[in-house]
């Protein structure tokens, strides 16, 4: 299956590169010139793009100054995209969005913030020691991937320093897929190919708290991209904070993954608590009894009779709690993580 970045020309309608060849519809953007390009990454009002396979650096247009562009967002481009030393580009459109990755406003940003565009998979990478899995921040990326309409992925590494089993036991009335690495004394990592099946083909966003290994992670899946690793504090047990911005790298076996460094959390004010009711399907038809505006963790709530009589299946009362679980976290704060 072809990445999300790869061009689909049924979907956006244009040869990109390739002129006069676009259908002249009415609704036809102003730029009739322009070329479509990946956002690979944003830094210092300058975006990196990817048209056909070279790289341009580029500006906004000044229309767009309002607008966030982020990555993994298709762009219309125009002005030199040659991609040579030293030109630069104007980004003059953003292509509608597949799907968008955010977050909502809190106590330290009080803007609501796209983070990443078109992504299909949210990889929430995780130790299970050093730094201590993080259930509640686990959580709120789950909520913050349901949202999103991206499908979920566990990546725990560093399992020769604890097992994963006990941290996936409070998984368990959840289908998220998992995998698990680490570190191997010759510097190579086990679990590594079930890590690249899992993101073959797909544009996943990598998200993980400082010091879980995410950086040395991406280095193996994309050689040569020199992710800087840290090291973790012994104090603090935290990473030091050695990367920046977020940016998209192209796996050689297709598909990409979108390292996202100074993403540590979701605000999830945002989130409607029924989109993910939809992800429990055989909890949702049990929500037709519950009363009107119904949270779904609290003392009416109809699903408590719907699993006890059964409707659920066996491991319905284990669903019912990660539901209400998922619930929670999105009502908390990331600082209570
Ligand atoms: N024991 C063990 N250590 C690991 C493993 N993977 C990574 N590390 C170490 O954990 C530390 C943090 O790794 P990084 O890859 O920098 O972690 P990060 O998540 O990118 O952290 P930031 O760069 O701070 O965002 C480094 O000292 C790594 O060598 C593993 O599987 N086992
Ligand atoms: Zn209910």
């Amino acid at each position: 299956m072809p990445g999300r970045y790869d061009y689909d020309e049924s979907k956006i309608g244009v040869r990109p590169g390739r002129r006069g060849t676009r259908p002249r519809t009415k609704d036809r953007p102003a730029h009739k010139d322009a070329v479509i390009g990946v956002v690979t990454g944003v830094d210092r009002g300058r975006w990196t793009c990817l048209v056909d396979d070279h790289v341009v650096t580029a500006m906004r247009a000044r229309e767009l100054r309002r607008s966030p562009i982020v990555v993994g967002d298709r762009v219309g481009l125009v002005g030199d995209t040659s991609g040579d030393e030293g030109t630069l580009a104007r980004i003059v459109r953003i292509e509608e969005r597949e799907t968008f990755l955010r977050r909502t406003a809190d106590d330290t940003d009080p803007v609501e913030r796209v983070l990443v565009a078109n992504a299909d998979q949210l990889a929430i990478v995780t130790a299970l020691a050093d730094p201590e899995p993080r259930p509640r921040m686990v959580d709120r990326c789950l909520v913050a991937a349901y949202d999103a309409e991206m499908d979920p992925l566990l990546v725990l590494t560093k399992a020769d320093l604890a097992d994963p089993d006990e941290f996936m036991q409070s998984y368990a009335g959840l289908d998220v897929p998992y995998v698990v690495t680490q570190v191997l004394p010759d510097g190579t990592i086990e679990g590594l190919d079930a890590v690249h099946e899992r993101l073959a083909g797909q544009t996943t966003v990598l998200v993980g708290h400082s010091g879980v290994g995410k950086s040395t992670l991406v280095n193996a899946l994309v050689p040569g991209t020199h992710r800087a690793v840290g090291h973790v504090n012994a104090v603090t047990g935290r990473g030091r904070h050695t990367s920046t911005s977020a940016v998209a790298l192209e796996l050689a076996d297709g598909g990409w993954v979108i390292d996202t460094p100074g993403v540590r959390s979701f605000g999830l004010a945002h989130v409607d608590p029924d989109s993910f009711i939809d992800h429990f399907p055989e909890l949702a038809a049990g929500t037709e009894n519950c009363p009107r505006g119904c949270s779904h963790d609290e003392e009416h709530c109809a699903l408590d009779a719907w699993v006890a009589q059964g409707h659920a299946g066996p491991s319905g009362a284990a669903r019912l709690e990660s539901l209400r679980r998922l619930l929670r976290s999105r009502l908390g704060t990331p600082e209570e993580e």
